[in-house]
């Protein structure tokens, strides 16, 4: 018999199958786990942007994830568009019946091509009903401003951020770069209320990093499920996506996806030849 580690991703499809439900499923894939879903919207959606959201039914929501749930079993958990306040509250009360413990919030809020995929009001609702709920959150900067009220500028200003996000009860935090590379790099800034970790990677100059947020978290995901420590999962998953944007996918006439074959092909046996830098420090804030 064999056994496999299960996640379900409660997210938004992506018909371009670069980010959302299918992007997920690919990472939970390649990352040797089993993957299950329960779709919040359906976006009508290609690498030139969000043509269309079709919302789905909040009853249709909850059968998926009771479905899945009562039989299957979960091993992790990772949210990511869930484009309302109903369905927010809808997943927290979810998590918290079913007891998750390894709980993944990407705290989804705006497409690369300026799509809205969470309507306005429903941060106070992500604040107070889901983010407590999560391991680990995965703002981008644009998100982790519009859910801590602060100017993101520097990496105090992310620092403090994270902080911020650690009195509001979130477990940990990982603010994505991707929004601010510097030079020649990306840091991303893991916080989990003791010790901040940068994850400094080289940037990759490429306009092909549609999904990059979703497969990044869901990476975190596959690898939580298969019990490994939350450090050296977001570690894992920095080498996925660092390889999925090296390799990723010049198609369609916009942003086209990242490789989500990648790390498999290229990244998984570079044992100790890493690409990135990644150290750490104790906090203390000015
Ligand atoms: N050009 C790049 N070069 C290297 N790494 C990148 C680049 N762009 C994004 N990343 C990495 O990809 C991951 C996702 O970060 P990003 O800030 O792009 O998320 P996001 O905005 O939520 O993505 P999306 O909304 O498109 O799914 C992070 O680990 C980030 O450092
Ligand atoms: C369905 C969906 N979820 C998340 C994102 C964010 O990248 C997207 N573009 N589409």
């Amino acid at each position: 018999m064999t056994t496999i580690a299960r996640a379900l991703t409660i997210a938004g499809s992506d018909s371009g199958g670069g980010a959302g439900i299918q992007a997920d499923l690919k990472t939970f894939q390649e990352l040797g786990i089993f993957g299950m879903s329960a779709i919040t919207a359906i976006t009508a959606q290609n690498t030139l942007g969000v043509q269309g959201v079709y919302p789905i039914d909040p009853i249709g929501l909850d059968k998926q994830i009771t479905s899945v749930a009562d039989d299957i079993g979960i091993d992790a958990v990772k949210t990511g568009m869930l484009f309302d306040e109903t369905r927010i509250r809808l997943v927290s009360e979810k998590i918290r019946y079913y007891r998750w413990k390894n709980v993944v919030v990407d705290p989804v809020m705006i497409a690369k091509g300026g799509a809205s995929l969470l309507t306005e009001n429903s941060i106070t609702a992500l604040i107070n009903e889901l983010l407590p709920l999560a391991t680990v959150a995965t703002p981008n900067i644009p998100e982790a401003e519009a859910i801590t009220g602060r100017d993101i500028k520097t990496m105090e200003d992310r620092k403090r951020a994270a902080k911020d996000f650690y009195d509001m009860g979130v477990k940990s935090v990982v603010i994505k770069g991707g929004h601010h590379t510097e030079k020649d790099t990306t840091i991303d800034l893991f916080f989990d209320g003791n010790t901040f970790t940068y994850l400094e990677f080289p940037k990759i100059n490429t306009k092909n990093t549609h999904g990059t947020g979703c497969s990044f978290a869901s990476a975190i995901t596959a690898e939580l499920a298969k019990g490994n420590p939350l450090s050296n999962a977001i570690q894992t998953a920095k080498q996925f996506i660092h390889y999925a944007i090296v390799h990723s996918l010049a198609i369609g006439k916009g942003h086209g996806p990242t490789h989500h074959g990648a790390y498999r092909h290229f990244g998984e046996n570079m044992n100790g030849n890493r690409e990135g830098k990644i150290w750490q420090e104790s906090m203390k804030m000015k």
